[in-house]
């Protein structure tokens, strides 16, 4: 990418494209295209072509997506499927049409089998059953992967795809019900300590593993994939470092300065037992995170802090 080519970030308003958006500009990118879901409703295929036919971006990061955690994905099954199969679809045929340089797509580490392999490495998709909770997620997410390879293989199309690991950070979703886990906890102990509630609840039995990314690094692999990969295979983005959910939930617990103590609801989901990241292949591209989990949690606390009464 030149510093004036035309970018567009689909999801600006989002925690990754908010970042992306940061770190482009930070880089000195100066063509910035950006639009809400209000201006622009990726869902319709209309709106979608004439905005590629007015723009021409030249880049495309698309992070726009329905996105949530585990109950989220778990209860608007049909929303997940439907909402993420067709923003991919308009997206990535209208790249196709209006001769996009270079798009990137966002996956997710649900992609892969429940039960494959650790760590995970990019060639196990396809190879067994998904997670029930996320699958319609999975599903629509790996559509968006074989879009990128086919308009690849059948049109020459410059389309990369890079499956994140679990994310947190700068502008995260903080709603009790439909959020990730990470941002659940801090505003979960965040509550308890100002209410002075002797007990947090932590869903599901802790013993799940999950990996952690922070934004603001995650925005940077981006761009970096953006401008030294060009090949049809996706990417892992992650740390390589997991950790179970109530070690997760001590060190939030920590950060925080919550007192009291810990019970676990296990009517609520455990999800996939394990999806740790094999991010030798990024490694070998040269890109590395650098924030670790601590210091991650820690600035994603304070930006919890000056937002909360924004928090939904
Ligand atoms: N968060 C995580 O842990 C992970 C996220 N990812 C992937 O990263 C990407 C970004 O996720 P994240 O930033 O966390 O999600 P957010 O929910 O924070 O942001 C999603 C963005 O998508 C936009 N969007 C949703 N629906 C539409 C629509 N119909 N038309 C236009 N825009 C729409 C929203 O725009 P607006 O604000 O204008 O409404 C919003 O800014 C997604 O592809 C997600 O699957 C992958 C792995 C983990
Ligand atoms: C990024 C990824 O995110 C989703 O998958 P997930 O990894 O299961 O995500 P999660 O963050 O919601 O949960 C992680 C673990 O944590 C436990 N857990 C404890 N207490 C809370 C809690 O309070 N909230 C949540 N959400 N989880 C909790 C929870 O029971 C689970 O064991 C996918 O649907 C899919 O969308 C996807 O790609």
């Amino acid at each position: 990418m030149e510093t004036t080519s035309s970018i567009y970030i689909a999801g600006h308003r989002g925690m990754v494209g908010g970042a992306i958006k940061r770190h482009l500009e930070q880089q000195g990118y100066t063509n910035l295209i950006c639009r809400t879901s209000d201006e622009l409703d990726l869902r319709n295929q209309q709106a979608v072509e004439d905005f590629f036919a007015t723009e021409k971006p030249e880049y495309v990061f698309f992070a726009a997506a329905k996105v949530g955690g585990i109950m989220a994905n778990n209860t608007y099954r049909a929303d997940f499927l439907y909402e993420n199969l067709i923003m991919e679809t308009n997206v990535i045929h209208a790249a196709y049409k209006y001769e996009v340089t270079k798009l990137l797509f966002l996956g997710s580490s649900c992609i892969y089998p429940k039960f494959a392999p650790q760590p995970l490495k990019e060639e196990y998709l396809l190879t067994g059953p998904l997670e029930q909770t996320n699958e319609p997620y999975a599903i629509a997410k790996i559509a968006g992967i074989k879009l990128c390879e086919t308009y690849r293989d059948q049109y020459g199309c410059d389309f990369i795809s890079a499956m994140p690991t679990n994310l947190y950070g700068i502008g995260d979703n903080y709603h009790p019900n439909n959020s990730h886990v990470l941002p659940a906890l801090i505003r979960r102990f965040h509550e308890a300590k100002e209410k002075n509630k002797p007990i947090v609840t932590i869903w599901g039995t802790g013993t799940p593993m999950r990996e952690f990314l922070y934004s603001e690094d995650l925005a940077e692999a981006c761009v970096y994939l953006m401008n030294h990969y060009s090949e049809r295979e996706l990417v892992n983005i992650g740390t390589g470092e997991d950790l179970s959910i109530k070690d997760l939930a001590l060190l939030i617990k920590k950060t925080v300065g919550y007192q009291g103590a810990l019970e676990f609801d296990t009517t609520k989901p455990d999800g996939t037992p394990r999806k740790l990241m094999d991010v030798s292949k990024l490694h070998n591209i040269g890109w590395r995170h650098k924030t670790d989990l601590n210091d991650g949690i820690e600035l994603a606390y304070r930006d919890f802090l000056k937002k909360k009464f924004a928090i939904r």
